[in-house]
């Protein structure tokens, strides 16, 4: 059987965005009311509170408990990059792919800095998408199959899921779905990706303004995604839904991964409530479509790399704010006296 004649159609993915759950109140209640109970001044641990009764929310599970995190990469070739918008060549998609096979990408050493497992999505790494500013991406079925593909990295009991992307060319494939989603003019999206001067920026601009053209006002969040997207982002958006509907809360990493979160917030606005904004990235147009979606990224490094690295230290902050709330003492417990 063919990818094509086992891909849900577009109607299936918008019937399953309309399905997925709220948060699990039980659950949020009680990592509230234990977390009064802990030896600490009511608040003080600020942030780290919050991400602990989040993760109760969207896991279901009170105590919050992260065992099986996963960084997950989907690799994957665009058309687009040949027409001068990166600083680096496409060959680079599956030299690095087998960089991360060998553990010498930064996503490694995180990974194992924090104890988060990696794995890498091959997406036809070797066959590009037509560029954007000629053909659409992808076709429906296409389109729908990645979607459903990207769901699978979910298998195996994964309890926490960072969004990560390799794909030469992809910062202009973002800027072009944000621009599709959200309009504004194409110089609002685009950004100097892994560093093109200031005539590869040109060049971004003309593409994605091409490709806006090419879309003709078309504003159906699945068409912008199949006509002016490509394979990871649309991987990465089939996930964010089915971590919703399976209870495993994401992280995303900065901006290529926040277009397709993009993509599922313009289906449903609260489609990302599940989902913690790692990062702000260094690419100039991550703050502008955080801002738009209201969503507060955890800490700004200056770090623009993708590859899963922003979500991977945002992890290891879960991680320590699942242990923080599971692990403490309460003052009855401690024999600790209350606040007088
Ligand atoms: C060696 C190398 C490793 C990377 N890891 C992530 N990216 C990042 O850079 C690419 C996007 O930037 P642009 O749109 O400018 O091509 C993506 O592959 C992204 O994951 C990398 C890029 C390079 C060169
Ligand atoms: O923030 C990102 O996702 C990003 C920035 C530059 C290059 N690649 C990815």
């Amino acid at each position: 059987m063919s990818l094509s004649e086992t891909a849900l159609p577009f109607d299936d993915i918008r019937n399953l965005v309309k399905s997925m759950p709220g948060p699990d109140e039980e659950a949020l209640g009680k990592v509230k009311a234990r977390d009064a109970e802990l030896t600490k001044p009511a608040g003080s641990l600020g942030r780290l509170e919050e991400i602990a009764e989040w993760l109760a929310a969207w896991s279901g599970k009170a105590p919050p408990k992260i065992t099986r995190p996963l960084v997950a990469i989907f690799a994957t070739a665009h058309g687009v990059a040949d027409e001068g918008v990166s600083a680096f060549p496409s060959a680079v998609n599956r030299q690095m792919v087998e960089n991360f096979a060998a553990g010498g990408a930064a996503i490694n050493q995180l990974c194992r800095a924090y104890d988060i497992g990696l794995k890498v999505f091959d997406l036809a790494v070797d066959m590009p998408t037509p560029s954007i500013t000629k053909e659409d991406a992808m076709d429906e079925a296409n389109c729908a199959a990645t979607m459903a593909y990207g769901m699978e990295a979910l298998a195996g009991g994964i309890d926490l899921i960072c969004l990560g992307e390799m794909g030469i060319g992809n910062t202009t494939v973002a800027a072009a779905v944000l621009n599709g989603l959200f309009g504004g003019k194409a110089e609002d999206w685009i950004g100097r990706g892994t560093g093109v001067d200031d005539e590869g920026l040109a060049r971004k601009r003309a593409a994605v303004e091409t490709a806006i053209a090419r879309l003709n006002g078309e504003k159906d969040p699945l068409e912008v995604l199949r006509k002016i997207g490509g394979r990871e982002i649309a991987a990465m958006a089939g996930l964010i839904i089915a971590a919703r509907l399976q209870r495993v809360p994401v992280i995303v990493d900065g901006f290529v991964t926040t277009a397709a979160a993009a993509v599922v917030y313009a289906m449903d606005p609260s489609g990302l409530d599940h989902c913690l904004f790692a990062h702000v990235s260094a690419e100039q147009a991550h703050a502008r479509v955080l801002e738009h979606m209201g969503k507060d990224a955890l800490f700004d490094f200056g770090m623009r790399l993708g590859e899963g690295s922003g979500a991977a230290l945002a992890a290891g902050i879960a991680k320590a704010a699942a242990e923080m709330h599971s692990g403490m003492a309460t003052f009855a417990d401690a024999g600790v006296a209350g606040k007088s």
